[in-house]
């Protein structure tokens, strides 16, 4: 028998699929999946991009066999099929309520021998029996003797067999298109003035599953006859199929068919309610503990004002038609302290998606010891800085008024507040106002804030591989780690121009060096895009075709994704909110550059992201170019020191070292090593540690060079670079420069710190991640540059084809391994991006 979902159960391949296979397989840009997206916006993703972008390389030709498969799969499922129930889940779906054809064919005799009514030849599974509740329960009275008179006699009709041919694939409950029209219509009909009882309430289903509407009808009111036109309207289009997404509507955290109460326009409000809550600080700030009973009715917190109603809420009928602008709104905002220092978390929705995007916004100046002083008027003196209120990075659609009744206890326990937030110091914030002039009243500063840096942005997608069970597989953990390190560091890197250059943070910072640094201060928008937003799931999936030879990009679209699905409008939005309408950006990616400028957030600079692991290579490799001249010299100087010695004795014996009770040659760096390995294991292995003797590693900065940390196998990661860089540290060369310098800073501060992520401050290196991000430079265009003599000569080629054996890629992983943690290829592995800057 044909298995049910063989291809060849449905056609065979003809030859003019063969042609529109070639047509297809010939044009790069059809791709089925680039076409606009799913929500009509302005969104960047879906704007043209210059060829500058390297766009090209995000949108390969369709693969072939992608096609062939989905060309031989049978049936196929249309936007028309969302209203239909097919798959699991559904209770119609689980069984056909199709009749099968040849039971459908004798009904279809029967009926052209003596017609019956609509309804009653309506047989069960047809299109015209579809809404089951409807034909249900208004049963015909023929229809309901018919069925009396069955049920008397017991007739039972037999049913034939069915073959596998025969069962339909799909079970609909949906009606025809044409047939939907039809009833839109007759409803409409029956709803005309004329038709309508003089004064009675009438309910006017809008279609399918929205909302009913109900107004009462003296005569044909002008509200009545809006509310008609709306209500045809909507049928016309919801019969269009928007996609009913109860799923959606379910989830956690989605405002869809949430009717929120309107927003109080807050330049209206804001300052009359600014007013009142001045006015009701004293008393808030002269209570030391909030009693509970001050708090507000939890139904009263959670009633932010809404946002505009979106196709996915649908109940507003004209947001079908043109969705509504974006509109972001920042619901709490909450002090989180890390191992890089404190982060303000904001929590954001949105009426695009279902979705709770987040904002960690790095600014102490917001939380230091100033913020807690008060002025006569009680408000916190920093707050008439004007400065301080242009710089301060505050959301205003948290801090505006949501209410006429809306408590200071409200708007404390949300995140509105200003300064540290303690059992005595509560002081909710005012609406904020941006802009030069800031509020009125406020102080002018002395400083000439022109040369102000604008903040570092990082707009980061959620991987919870990468960031929660520290993943090899990509660097995301990793980059989360070090844009949270890099912000919170408040350096500021040299400018450069906007785009192209690929600049690093590591070099930037030397330059920056010359230039006051300026205190930390930025964002890092966590999109909660997982897997380029195709969802967590399917990136599971996507990684195990890659462990079949497939590549990042090519396993996406095997999945019948695009390479990368994200979209940045969320975030630009939730930059501006934040204020921030010009920034310096984190990323390799120019996409994202593109993205937000298209937004009308300026990148004035992109500072890049290196990976640790190449930077890590970096520094090995400096330093074994610096101990190789350290030894030249020395060996020189020893030479000409023992010519010196021994023409002054006239002896030619030969000196000899001396030497340990197991035989080997001592040496003052081993005995320092094997004391900081025990400190490193027996106290838990902690990156921060307790340093090494400082005599031991003055013995070791003169210590033979065969006796580096990472020759001596000490490669844990990070260890042998927590060796190194005190060792390097404890012993700073004089001759050494300010770059170098650097990079043992960096190395330093990175490794000192525990880290905000599961990778915390360690480097994320495996074969995976060598070939994600070589996919991430030659497919995707990420501006980086892949160091030489990458791994890819040693590691099994990227992209689609057929992958290495099982114990193929082990080897060639172990080889590959062995080429990053090893101490010749390490330092043969050149930081080229930082090279290229
Ligand atoms: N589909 C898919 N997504 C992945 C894979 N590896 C990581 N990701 C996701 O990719 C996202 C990170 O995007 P990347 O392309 O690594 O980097 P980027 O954010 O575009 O670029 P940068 O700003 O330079 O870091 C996260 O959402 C990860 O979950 C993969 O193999 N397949």
């Amino acid at each position: 028998m044909q298995p049910r979902n063989s291809p060849a159960a449905h056609h065979s391949v003809a030859p003019g699929d063969l042609e529109v296979l070639d047509m297809l397989c010939s044009m790069p840009s059809s791709f089925p999946h680039s076409g606009p997206s799913n929500y009509a916006s302005a969104s960047s993703a879906s704007k043209p991009r210059p060829l500058s972008t390297l766009n090209a390389l995000r949108r390969p030709p369709i693969d072939p066999m992608v096609l062939a498969a989905s060309l031989s799969s049978g049936p196929h499922v249309t936007r028309h099929h969302f209203h239909h129930s097919f798959g699991s889940g559904d209770e119609h779906a689980k069984q056909s309520t199709q009749m099968p054809a040849s039971q459908r064919a004798s009904l279809q005799k029967r009926d052209e021998q003596q017609p019956r009514s609509r309804k009653l030849s309506a047989a069960s599974g047809s299109y015209a029996n579809c809404d089951l509740d409807e034909f249900d329960s208004q049963p015909t009275s023929s229809a309901a003797s018919a069925t009396a008179t069955q049920a008397a006699h017991h007739v039972v009709e037999p049913v034939p067999e069915v073959t596998d041919e025969e069962r339909a694939m799909y079970a609909s409950r949906q009606a025809p298109r044409s047939v939907r029209l039809q009833r839109e219509r007759e409803k409409l009909q029956s709803l005309q003035p004329s038709a309508a009882p003089s004064s009675a309430t009438v309910t006017v289903p809008a279609s399918g599953d929205a909302a009913a509407t109900t107004t009462t009808a003296g005569a044909a009111t002008p509200v009545a006859e809006a509310k008609r036109d709306e209500v045809k309207s909507a049928a016309d289009i919801r019969a269009s199929d928007e996609p009913a997404r109860p799923d959606l509507e379910r989830q956690p955290g989605n405002l869809a068919g949430k009717p929120m109460p309107m927003p109080v326009t807050a330049n209206a409000n804001a300052n009359a309610v600014a007013k009142a809550l001045d006015e009701r600080k004293a008393a808030v700030v002269a209570s030391a503990t909030p009693s509970l009973g001050s708090l507000p009715a939890p139904g009263i917190v959670s009633a932010a004002p809404s946002i505009p109603s979106t196709p996915l809420n649908r109940p507003n009928i004209s947001s079908i038609v043109r969705p509504p602008p974006l509109a972001v709104r920042c619901h709490a905002r909450t002090r989180i302290p890390t191992p890089h220092g404190e982060i303000f978390c904001h929590l954001y929705r949105n009426n695009y998606d279902a979705k709770e995007h987040l904002a960690l916004v790095i600014d102490p100046a917001q939380n230091d010891d100033d913020s807690v002083v008060l002025g006569q008027d009680g408000r916190p003196l920093k707050e008439r800085s004007r400065r301080y209120r242009k710089r301060a990075l505050r959301s205003k659609t948290l801090d505006e008024v949501w209410g006429p009744q809306e408590s200071e206890m409200e708007r404390i326990v949300r995140g509105a507040y200003v300064g540290r937030l303690g059992p005595s110091f509560q002081v909710p914030s005012l609406p904020v106002h941006r802009g030069r002039d800031g509020p009125a009243g406020a102080d002018d500063d002395d400083d000439d804030d022109d040369d102000e840096e604008p903040p570092l942005v990082r707009i980061h997608s959620e991987c919870y591989t990468g960031e929660t069970i520290g993943s090899q597989r990509c660097d995301c953990g990793e980059q989360l780690d070090e844009a949270i390190r890099l912000i919170s560091e408040g350096s500021a890197p040299a400018k450069a121009s906007a785009g192209d250059s690929p600049s690093s943070h590591g070099h930037a910072h030397g330059r920056a060096r010359a230039r006051a640094p300026l205190p930390p201060r930025g964002v890092i928008v966590y999109l909660r895009q997982e897997g380029r937003g195709i969802g967590l799931l399917d990136k599971l999936m996507a990684y195990n075709l890659q462990d079949m030879g497939h590549d990042t990009v090519s396993a996406n679209i095997l999945l019948g994704h695009l390479p990368d699905a994200r979209k940045y409008d969320i975030a630009s939005a939730i930059l501006r909110d934040l204020g921030v309408d010009e920034c310096r950006l984190l990323t390799n990616n120019p996409e994202k550059m593109e993205a937000l400028e298209a937004e009308g957030v300026h990148v004035s600079e992109r500072v890049g992201m290196v990976p640790r692991v190449w930077k890590y290579r970096k520094f090995v490799r400096d330093k074994a170019k610096k101990k190789e001249k350290a030894r030249a010299r020395a060996a020189a100087a020893a030479a000409a020191s023992k010519a010196k010695a021994k023409a002054k004795l006239g002896d030619d014996r030969p000196v000899r070292p001396r030497k340990g009770a197991d035989g080997v040659e001592a040496s003052p760096l081993r005995a320092a090593l094997h004391h900081r390995r025990s400190d490193l294991f027996s106290a838990g292995g902690g990156l921060g540690g307790v340093p090494m003797d400082a005599s031991m590693i003055s013995q070791a900065a003169s210590a033979s060079e065969d006796d580096d940390p990472v020759s001596l196998g000490l490669r844990h990661q990070g260890e042998d670079v927590l060796l190194d860089s005190q060792y390097a540290s404890a012993s700073p060369s004089p001759s050494s420069s300010d770059d170098e310098d650097e990079e043992e800073e960096y190395i330093n501060s990175v490794l000192r710190k525990s880290g905000a992520t599961m990778i915390g401050g360690s480097i994320t290196k495996s074969v995976e991640l060598e070939r994600y991000l070589r996919t991430k430079v030659e497919r995707m265009g990420h501006l980086l540059t892949l160091p030489d003599g990458q791994v890819h000569d040693e590691a099994p080629a990227a992209g689609p084809g057929p992958g290495p054996g099982p114990g193929q890629a082990d080897g060639e992983a172990e080889d590959v391994a062995e080429a990053m943690g090893g101490e010749a290829e390490l330092v043969s592995q050149p930081n080229s991006e930082d090279e290229a800057a």
